[in-house]
């Protein structure tokens, strides 16, 4: 790029902030930088290629951006893939000018003021990946979004969009969320692709996943009247409310016979598992009326009258902890309970007993699979035990909901410690070595177990990596996620090998899938980047560095200038390339990527041992 060119892009991208931050940077840091001084891909959140100096990510969150967003300077950085201004409190509305970002992949715009209607130029991206406008206040009706072929992920909750949901292709999308705005009209097939949950809080829309009433026939077209007079328009609404009035009628009276039969008759099946004695069964006569659900205060995804009718057949299953010798399912239930997160496969929370003891209860949604297979299952991770790896305490399981129990971690994750807010100790090399040699042997010995059975951990990430009150590690939610679509993508691709294999095939994508897991959290060591869209944005980031040549770029300043071993470092760079290759029958086992590590982690202890005492980890402690 030229000089001139480039300082073009510099100034506009000032401007850019300028409007967003209209208090001027008087109030940032130092490192702050977003003026004409300082060299612009040292900006905070900004990320450029390395030779060509040209801007591809800027991701500023949560930093009190408080004015307009002019798409017209920001889009003059004619490489930008990644824009991320979530969690700010902008305003106004996005301009058509966003039409000439035209390389974005991923667009990222909740949580904050907007409002208007989105502009007809988003549907011109033609590269969007992933469109997030959630938590605003945008009005109107949703511009041609399904032209974007390549689209994956749109989230728009809690806005107040309009009008009907368009035909999107769904069987491409990885998340899809329109829920608690104001559309209209049918839900279009979803193939079983999502829930309810995508589409809740819009009165106006209507089909099998969001009520019982079904949609009513479109009227039939007329070719005297194109267009019903007013009158006839209102007297077939009319008619439809009124059918739809009988319909809901007629279910609420099953409805209510259904329920009375189910109270004459109580059954409380005891599985073979230890259940705690008397005490955790759960029995409905002993139901308290008044019971306040705790979980999921503000918006439950499931009401409390379904848990409790659901409890009715089922019971909480406790296994063996020392830290907790008995629980019931009421005492769950009565705990005061905090929301941790709301991921992909439902909520976590943390659960405050009488005792003093801190649970963390997984809600988990939409699992299709059997009570016995979820019981085996379970059984089978709590039995197979290794020291990094936590286990679950007690499992709850009916039709509508299945919980799973783990004891609370307080020292906060992997995620945490690399991107956290109050990261101030230094997280140095020695440790980052530990830690992924931990991960590593962890999950060698729990493939190794439970390779018949077919259960990998199906979910790894960092924020899934934890640290107890010894700041031990422990890789937490092992085995509780099940297959899904896109692993599919990680079979073998011949036919017959599908048609004949496709269980195991399942089984070992989700083997590999977690060695692509792990080496993303490598990724995640070396450079200290947030990983984005599944680890592909930083993999893909990597990847393009490196086979550029400019290797050194990807490390973390911080450890080459703390002096870490550069050629450690690429040693491990290389093998998490080897743990992301494209095609996972090339990946590693996770026993190979183990050994390669721990070999590793041996050399840079016997360099320490010349350096004695050169390692500090937060403190005194450091994990493991
Ligand atoms: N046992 C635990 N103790 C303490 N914190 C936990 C525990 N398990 C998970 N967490 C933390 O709680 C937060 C929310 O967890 P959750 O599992 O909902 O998130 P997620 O892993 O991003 O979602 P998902 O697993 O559905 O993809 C995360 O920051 C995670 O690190």
């Amino acid at each position: 790029m030229a000089i001139s060119q480039e300082e073009e892009v510099k100034q506009a991208l000032v401007q850019f902030m300028d409007k967003l931050s209209p208090g001027g940077n008087a109030q940032r840091d130092a490192n702050w930088g977003w003026n004409m001084t300082s060299d612009h891909c040292n900006w905070a959140g900004v990320t450029c290629y390395p030779r060509s100096n040209s801007v591809w990510q800027i991701g500023i969150e949560k930093s009190s951006l408080s004015g307009v967003f002019d798409a017209s300077s920001v889009c003059m950085a004619k490489d930008l893939l990644i824009l991320s201004l979530k969690d700010n409190t902008m305003h106004v509305t996005i301009g058509e000018e966003i039409g000439k970002c035209k390389q974005l992949t991923h667009l990222y715009l909740s949580g904050n003021n907007f409002s208007g209607s989105l502009p007809d130029s988003l549907s011109y991206l033609g590269n969007l990946k992933r469109l997030e406008i959630s938590d605003n206040n945008f009005s109107g009706e949703l511009p041609d979004l399904p032209r974007i072929s390549g689209l994956r992920n749109f989230l728009a909750q809690i806005n107040n969009l309009r009008g009907g949901i368009p035909n999107f292709d769904f069987s491409n999308f990885d998340q899809f969320n329109v829920s608690n705005n104001n559309f209209s009209g049918p839900i279009p097939d979803v193939h079983g692709l999502f829930t309810a949950n995508s589409f809740l809080g819009n009165p106006g829309l209507c089909g099998q996943l969001v009520s019982t009433t079904p949609c009513p026939p479109a009227p039939p077209p007329s070719i005297m009247e194109p267009k019903a007079s007013s009158t006839n328009g209102f007297l077939v609404y009319a008619g439809y409310m009124i059918l739809g009035i009988v319909i809901v009628l007629f279910f609420a009276v099953k409805l209510i016979q259904k329920k009375k039969k189910r109270e004459e008759k109580v059954d409380v099946p005891i599985p073979n598992n230890r259940v705690a004695g008397d005490a955790s069964i759960y029995k409905p006569s002993e139901t308290p009326i008044d019971h306040q659900f705790k979980f999921g205060v503000n918006r439950s995804e499931y009401s409390m009258t379904s848990i409790e009718s659901s409890a009715i057949t089922s019971t909480l299953v406790l296994l063996t902890s020392p830290l907790v010798p008995s629980l019931r399912f009421e005492d769950l239930l009565r705990a005061p309970a905090e929301l941790l997160g709301r991921g992909k496969h439902g909520s976590l929370y943390k659960v405050m007993l009488d005792s003093g003891v801190n649970l963390a209860v997984k809600r988990i949604k939409d699992w299709e699979i059997s009570d016995e297979d979820f019981r085996r299952r379970i059984q089978k991770i709590e039995r197979t035990r290794h020291s990094n790896i936590l286990p679950p305490i007690a499992f709850y399981c009916s039709k509508q909901e299945k919980l799973l129990v783990y004891e609370y971690q307080p020292n906060g994750s992997l995620f945490q410690l690399l991107h956290g807010p109050q990261n101030d100790h230094t997280f140095d090399w020695g440790s980052r070595l530990i830690v992924a040699a931990s991960i590593a042997e962890a999950l060698a010995y729990m493939h190794k177990e439970l390779q018949e059975d077919g259960i990998a951990h199906g979910n790894l990430k960092s924020t899934n990596i934890l640290f107890d009150k010894n700041m031990n590690l422990c890789v937490s939610e092992y085995g509780l996620m099940m297959m899904e679509n896109q692993e599919e993508s990680f079979l073998p691709q011949t036919k017959d090998f599908k048609n004949k294999h496709l269980s195991a095939g399942q089984a070992y994508g989700t083997f590999k899938l977690d060695v692509y897991g792990f080496g993303v959290i490598l990724l995640e060591l070396l450079t200290g980047k947030l990983v984005q869209n599944n680890g592909l944005d930083l993999a893909t980031w990597v990847q393009t560095v490196v086979r550029e040549e400019w290797t050194v770029e990807v490390f973390e300043k911080g450890l080459l200038t703390e002096g870490a071993s550069e050629e450690r470092m690429v040693n491990l760079l290389q093998i998490a390339l080897k743990c992301i290759n494209p095609s996972p029958n090339k990946r590693p086992t996770m026993s190979q990527v183990a050994a390669m590590i721990v070999t590793l982690k041996e050399e840079e202890e016997s360099s320490i041992s010349f350096n004695a005492g050169s390692h500090i980890y937060m403190g005194d402690t450091r994990p493991l």
